[in-house]
């Protein structure tokens, strides 16, 4: 069991709702990176889901997608964010990686794993690395404890969801609604049940990403799951320095 599952299943144990806000390293100084995290922190963030900028953002909607363009157009790369995330002082809660699976594949495996872990990386997701290829990371991930996070559609079929469950690591992201990131139309209540089921079949906590926009968003999903990711929504916030928007989305938190 990875450092991050036993912290995660602890939360869950002390029924303390999660919540992981998604940033894009790069979009704003690097310099300045440790300082946005520790207001995250501080507000009351349970991990940070730390997006490394890619190219070809298939899962991103137009806010990441931008925040990328401008991380990608400063020059910021995976190993100049691993180097910062190395001289960090303060952070204390867990940060995880969001790379496409062709940067972590043209930066090495194994070497990723392992700088990873040095610089105190606890988990790493990958969207678009299919489960039936998770075994090329999950030897390097096990060896250097990140937890491999996998990304559920709660429409794939039961068998399918039980196999993603039981290989998991960390927590189970739980993908709200079809789609790409940053959609706030299509959030309604038909993925709850769902929600009730996943967490039926795993003792893992189960956090709900995708689409959630507002403070009445993140609690109508805590009601059905152990926590919440917040990705274009502080994104935004962060870009336009809109301390009040930010602020908005931890209330159920403070
Ligand atoms: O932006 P949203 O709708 O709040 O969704 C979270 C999401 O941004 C974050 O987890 C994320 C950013 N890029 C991704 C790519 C795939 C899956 C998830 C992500």
């Amino acid at each position: 069991m990875t450092t991050l599952t036993k912290e995660m299943k602890q939360l869950k144990e002390q029924n303390e709702k999660a919540f992981v806000p998604y940033i894009m390293a790069g979009d704003g100084p690097l310099e300045q990176l440790e300082e946005t995290i520790v207001r995250l922190q501080n507000l009351g963030a349970t991990a940070i889901e730390l997006g490394i900028p890619y190219s070809d953002p298939v899962a991103d909607g137009v806010v990441i997608r931008e925040a990328g363009e401008r991380a990608l157009a400063a020059g910021v790369t995976l190993d100049q964010i691993l180097e910062t995330v190395a001289t960090f002082t303060r952070v204390r809660i867990p940060l995880l990686t969001m790379a496409y699976v062709n940067t972590i594949f043209a930066y090495g495996i194994e070497r990723f794993a392992k700088r990873a872990q040095q610089v105190g990386i606890r988990g790493a997701i990958i969207p678009d690395l299919p489960y039936e290829e998770r075994d090329l990371v999950a030897g390097p991930f096990q060896q250097h404890d990140i937890a491999l996070i996998p990304l559920v559609a709660l429409t794939s079929p039961k068998e399918r969801i039980e196999k993603l469950v039981q290989e998991a690591e960390g927590f189970i992201y739980a993908v709200t609604i079809n789609g790409v990131t940053g959609n706030q139309n299509q959030l309604n209540d038909s993925p709850l049940d769902h929600f009730d089921t996943l967490r039926a079949m795993t003792d893992l906590p189960v956090y709900a990403g995708f689409g959630i926009t507002t403070a009445e968003d993140v609690e109508r999903m805590n009601a059905h799951t152990d926590g919440v990711i917040v990705g274009s929504a502080i994104v935004r916030a962060l870009y336009e320095q809109d301390r009040e928007a930010l602020e908005q989305l931890f209330v159920a938190y403070a």
